[in-house]
């Protein structure tokens, strides 16, 4: 039974005719994306844009219409993944490093579904790494600057180099094992001079669809 595609595939019945849709990426992202891809090849009729070049790729394969950003206008819905859900549907999101034009669409989009097994579940953010997208540009000087804030930075790699997002910026994964207060420390974060956005996504999720170890789904909605 893959928990994944349980999830993501209750998610994508969401998605109606004229839609206008963001499609998330990763591994549970992926299989929102086939499912949709399916009723696209049925006939339903939408247009989406894609959080990454993988999911920009994976949509093109299956026949999605994909319309550039900038014409597309505001979002019904967004599927995504996440690496951390906690019970006030705040997320860590990231670890697949699309966190920067997730949250993007994810802003611009009437409601935010996140899909996930329910492994993701957790009673406080923190023990997954916190991604940091950081600009190349005097990347040290913020490399220190989130040590001083007490994140313990690492960059990301990708085999011997650094990792570069789509973006062409770096990741700092910041192992902090429990945050206190996410929302504090999501403005303080993204008010470092160096830092583009970080994985926290604070009363952004609408909709929390996990599927549970016996192939059960919880679905809860955000009042
Ligand atoms: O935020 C993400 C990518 O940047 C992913 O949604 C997140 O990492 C979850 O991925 P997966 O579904 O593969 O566990």
């Amino acid at each position: 039974m893959n928990l994944k595609q349980i999830a993501a595939e209750r998610a994508a019945e969401y998605v109606q005719d004229g839609m206008k849709v963001g499609l998330g990426t990763g591994s549970t992202a992926y299989y929102a994306i086939c499912r949709i891809g399916e009723r696209v090849r049925e006939g339903l009729n939408i247009q989406a844009v894609a959080t990454s070049e993988a999911s920009d790729k994976l949509a093109k394969e299956w026949g999605i219409p994909i319309v550039p950003f900038d014409q597309i206008g505001r979002l019904d819905l967004t599927i995504d993944g996440a690496d951390e859900v906690d019970p006030e549907f705040n997320l860590i999101k990231g670890g697949g490093g699309a966190l920067l034009r997730e949250k993007i669409v994810a802003a611009n989009s009437d409601k935010l579904i996140i899909v996930a097994d329910g492994s993701k579940a957790v009673q406080k953010l923190g023990k997954f790494p916190l991604p940091v997208e950081v600009v190349p540009f005097a990347s040290e000087w913020t490399f220190q600057a989130l040590e001083k804030l007490g994140c313990h930075p690492e960059w990301r790699m990708d085999g011997d180099q650094r990792y570069l997002t789509d973006n062409g910026n770096l990741i700092a994964d910041c192992r902090m094992e429990a945050i206190e207060h996410a929302a504090e420390l999501n403005v303080q974060l993204n008010m470092l001079p160096g830092v583009v956005d970080n994985g926290l996504f604070i009363n952004m999720a609408d909709t929390v669809i996990l599927a549970k170890d016996d192939g059960s789904i919880d679905e809860r909605h955000r009042s």
